[in-house]
């Protein structure tokens, strides 16, 4: 295997584009150390995500992804390296300033019912990161929340329900709400749609898409489906054993990819899953009316009326 980074044009380096660079990360390791030895997780990897860019990480099941997604987002130092926020040296900044750029930056995770509150109910949970960062009076907290869950296509009449009573896909939309209540720049999205069904993945993905434009935000999307990936990434980042090893604007990867494991990567995936997800049926809609599922049995739903 080829062990170096191959970036194409202006993939890293070269011209700053529009708007500059929201993340960079510099020569950054990352080793775990346990019982049974050093992981080496993450090996000198440089790669920077442009402001309101869609930059898509893939790569096998322990190649790194994750590692490099809480990296980036300072939930915990590099062994060496610098990872730089909004122009900001994560390594040098703690308190009161960390908590600060962390509202800036936000995660949607594969699972979302594991991420939500399950006692709290949906408009609570939208609402609790404005708790914890002290932002507004419970009834501005609350408005706050229905705004953004009508944002996101969750009919606000279901606010007071708990996130047990909604299909996979409406609580995928609900933790997207509750990532976008402090306005953040970041949504790091690892795998935000592989534990949902094919056609509700259409509609979040779609749906993240839609918000990246309208907010400005940037977004960092995980996944092992390259065909979601090659769909909604601008550029897209390799990675095999810890290593970035190659970075290029999406269509010119998918094109000719460089690197011997991109192409063996392809070569792979694509003839199974090249556009596995349908296009829905009628365009997604930010406002439409989303009737929560109600479990009357483990596994059975039906929708509230
Ligand atoms: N906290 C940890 N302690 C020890 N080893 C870890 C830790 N976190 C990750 N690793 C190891 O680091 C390597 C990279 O893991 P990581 O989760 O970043 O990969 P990944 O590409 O995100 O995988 P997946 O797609 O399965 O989530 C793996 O060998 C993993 O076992």
């Amino acid at each position: 295997m080829v062990d170096v980074t191959v970036e194409h044009d202006d993939a890293r380096t070269g011209a700053d584009g529009a708007g500059g660079y929201l993340i960079t990360a510099d020569g950054v390791d990352k080793v775990f150390s346990t019982r049974a030895g050093d992981v080496h997780a993450v090996r000198d990897v440089s790669l920077s995500v442009r402001h309101g860019e869609t930059l898509g990480l893939v790569g096998e099941s322990g190649s790194g992804k994750s590692t490099m997604a809480r990296l980036m987002m300072g939930l915990m130092p590099p062994t060496s390296g610098t990872i730089t926020f909004d122009g900001v040296d994560l390594s040098a900044v703690h308190g009161r300033e960390m908590r600060r750029l962390r509202a800036r930056m936000q995660m949607v995770f594969q699972n979302p019912y594991g991420s939500l509150l399950p006692h709290y109910s949906v408009s609570a949970n939208v609402a609790e990161p404005l708790r914890l960062h002290k932002r507004g009076d419970k009834e501005s907290r609350r408005k706050r929340a229905i705004e953004l869950l009508t944002m996101v296509g969750v009919n606000p009449r279901f606010a007071d329900h708990y996130p047990r009573q909604f299909s996979g896909g409406q609580q995928q939309r609900v933790a997207i709400a509750r990532a976008l209540a402090l306005e953040p720049k970041l949504l790091m999205c690892d795998e935000p749609t592989s534990s949902l069904d094919v056609s509700i993945q259409a509609q979040v993905l779609a749906l993240l898409d839609e918000l990246r434009t309208s907010l400005g935000l940037t977004l960092v999307f995980i996944s092992h489906n390259l065909a979601v990936v090659e769909r909604f990434a601008d550029r897209v980042a390799v990675m095999c054993l810890g290593q970035v090893v190659e970075i290029a604007p999406t269509e010119v990867l998918f094109d000719s990819p460089r690197h011997p494991y991109t192409q063996q990567l392809l070569a792979a995936v694509l003839p199974v899953t090249k556009d596995p997800l349908p296009a829905p049926a009628t365009p997604w809609q930010p406002r439409a009316e989303v009737l929560p599922l109600r479990e009357v049995a483990p596994g059975h739903f039906v929708r509230e009326a």
